[in-house]
């Protein structure tokens, strides 16, 4: 494991350490921010962000001014990479499929399944990285935007007990519904919808073990609001299971990390406020 970037920022330190991923199968890369409580010796909750399509580890790292609010809270947050990647990984020119588009799945079919397993990445190597390798505690949390915020509610949802509070930015909550998702699940999964549904928050909530509440953000000027992302099918997976939600719709606010940077700050006190119950 070897740390490729170090910044101080905030009183803490924002780092991005590469390592050889078991559950990729290749070299991967995260962003982890140390706060200062960290520094000072304390160990700290941790915040996963999941990113979304054509991002790296370096996009919420350098755009979103989580330092500042995980400097003010005590947070480690943990930004990964969108899939695996390397000359002997499968790709595919399109930007919604292959390289900086992993969903967040374990992929079952060629040419996908030898690396893209970016489920088990995220909800298994890396938090036992993380807690064996910093001073973290195993009170975990776990937000996301777009693609990553689908990647965030289906890892808390097929995960009960594992984090402590789930949010989302604009998140595609139905990829089983959406061309996205569709295009996506169909390529790493096959083409069954069935082995769609374990993999899509609308469907996980029917059959939900653990009734965690979801803080969701979405810009009411998303261009991919009606298309993708279909908040109203979230909504109405809630209603009819009775599942926690709050749905906020912000109006003026497009997809972008503008829109994240607006109101960040008020997720990372959402999960702090869980962290430390
Ligand atoms: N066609 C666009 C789509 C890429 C895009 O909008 N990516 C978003 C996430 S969309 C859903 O997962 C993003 O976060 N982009 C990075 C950023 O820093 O804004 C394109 O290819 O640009």
């Amino acid at each position: 494991m070897e740390r490729i970037e170090q910044h101080a920022s905030f009183g803490g330190s924002q780092e991005v350490w590469r390592f050889h991923s078991d559950a990729l199968g290749a070299t991967a890369r995260f962003g982890v921010y140390l706060p200062p409580a960290a520094l000072r010796g304390d160990r700290c909750p941790v915040l996963y962000w999941l990113s979304g399509l054509t991002c790296t580890e370096q996009n919420f790292i350098t755009k979103a001014n989580v330092q500042a609010h995980a400097a003010q809270h005590g947070l480690i947050v943990v930004a990964p990479d969108t899939s695996p990647r390397g000359d002997g990984v499968a790709d595919d020119p399109a930007y919604d499929l292959g390289q900086g588009a992993g969903f967040y799945v374990n992929a079952t079919q060629a040419p996908w399944a030898p690396h893209y397993r970016m489920q088990d990445h995220v909800a298994e190597e890396l938090p036992a990285l993380v807690e064996a390798r910093f001073p973290a505690t195993d009170r975990r949390a776990v937000s996301g935007h777009s693609m990553g915020g689908h990647g965030a509610l289906v890892t808390a949802l097929r995960h009960p007990g594992r984090y402590r509070s789930v949010s989302a930015f604009s998140p595609i909550v139905a990829p089983s519904q959406v061309p996205w998702g569709r295009k996506a699940l169909a390529a790493y999964l096959g083409p069954d919808p069935a082995a769609w549904a374990e993999w899509d928050a609308v469907e996980l909530l029917k059959t939900a073990r653990e009734r965690l509440p979801l803080l969701v953000d979405q810009g009411e000027a998303d261009e991919f609001l009606a298309r993708e992302l279909r908040p109203d099918l979230l909504e109405a997976a809630c209603a009819a299971t009775g599942h926690p939600l709050t749905l906020r719709r912000q109006p003026g606010y497009d997809h972008s990390y503008y829109f994240i940077a607006s109101f960040l700050g008020e997720h990372v006190a959402h999960h702090a406020a869980a962290l430390r119950g």
